[in-house]
């Protein structure tokens, strides 16, 4: 049972969690969470490592569809709409609910094509002119533009590691999602770059709905107006973000938080 912090108010839900179970193989990786992922808001998932959060984070996309050994039960919805339906378009919900991973992950291709590449494969602009507007919008959204705007035709592999994970948010954000997943996206980077990101994120959040998955606490109270605190596959608990740091109510959170243990 998930404890839901009773002051907690309602918001609009981008997407529902309900009972959602998931196993490798015979091993069960995710027991029974329900979560309504707030269109408004950054969630952040926290827990220790090996609890579960990159693997229910993976759910809502359906990430876990390559993943042979991975079964997920229970419901997801986007709007209200089923995420698991066999006639769901994997590759329409992936550009409704983009990732952004740990190790930024550039295609090999020009700063130009990275950005790109989602727009023409989801028919998103006719046209040069169109897809320049879109490049240039979504690397400006992404806090990029000005230190990229001369080199687009340099591979994106050559940025800073900054510079790349900034380049897959503006990747995500080309094809005008609804949902951005971040699965630690600052793990890789430096303090200056983390503290760009974490920028970015406030930036964004009112305009996506956003779930973060992070090792540090700081950053979750920093970014987050909500937080899902995830021990041993369960979500133990959840609230704002400012509730969950400062008045947890299970033991496993606590002890958590305090840094007895993670
Ligand atoms: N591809 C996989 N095949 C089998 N088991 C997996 C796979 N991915 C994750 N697991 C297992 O599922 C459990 C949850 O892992 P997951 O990576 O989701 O946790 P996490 O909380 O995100 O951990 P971390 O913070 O270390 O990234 C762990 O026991 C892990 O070993």
């Amino acid at each position: 049972m998930t404890v839901v912090h009773p002051n907690l108010e309602k918001t609009d839900a981008k997407m529902s969690a309900r009972e959602v179970s998931v196993y490798y193989g015979d091993k069960k990786a995710i027991d029974e969470v329900s979560i309504d992922i707030p269109t408004k808001y950054v969630t952040a998932f926290i827990g220790p490592s090996g609890c579960g959060k990159s693997t229910f984070l993976r759910t809502l996309n359906r990430m876990n569809d390559t993943i042979p050994s991975a079964r997920v039960e229970g419901s997801i919805t986007l709007d209200g709409e089923d995420v698991y339906r066999s006639k769901m378009d994997v590759v329409q919900l992936r550009a409704r609910v983009g990732m952004v991973f740990q190790k930024p992950n550039p295609f090999p291709k020009s700063i130009y094509d990275n950005i790109a590449y989602g727009p023409k494969i989801h028919g998103l602009a006719s046209g040069k002119t169109e897809l320049d507007e879109v490049v240039e919008k979504s690397l400006r959204r992404a806090g990029l533009w000005n230190e990229v705007k001369d080199r687009l035709e340099d591979s994106g592999t050559a940025l800073s590691g900054g510079q790349q994970q900034r380049l897959c948010i503006a990747r995500a954000i080309a094809v005008d999602p609804e949902v951005i997943l971040m699965d630690e996206p600052c793990s890789a980077l430096d303090p200056i770059a983390t503290a760009k990101i974490e920028e970015l994120i406030d930036e964004l959040n009112g305009s996506y709905a956003i779930v973060i998955v992070t090792h540090s606490m700081q950053q979750a109270a920093r970014v987050s107006q909500r937080t899902a605190f995830f021990h041993l596959g369960k979500m133990v608990e959840y609230g704002r973000t400012s509730d969950i740091f400062t008045n947890p109510l299970e033991e496993r959170t606590k002890d958590y938080i305090t840094g007895r243990y993670g």
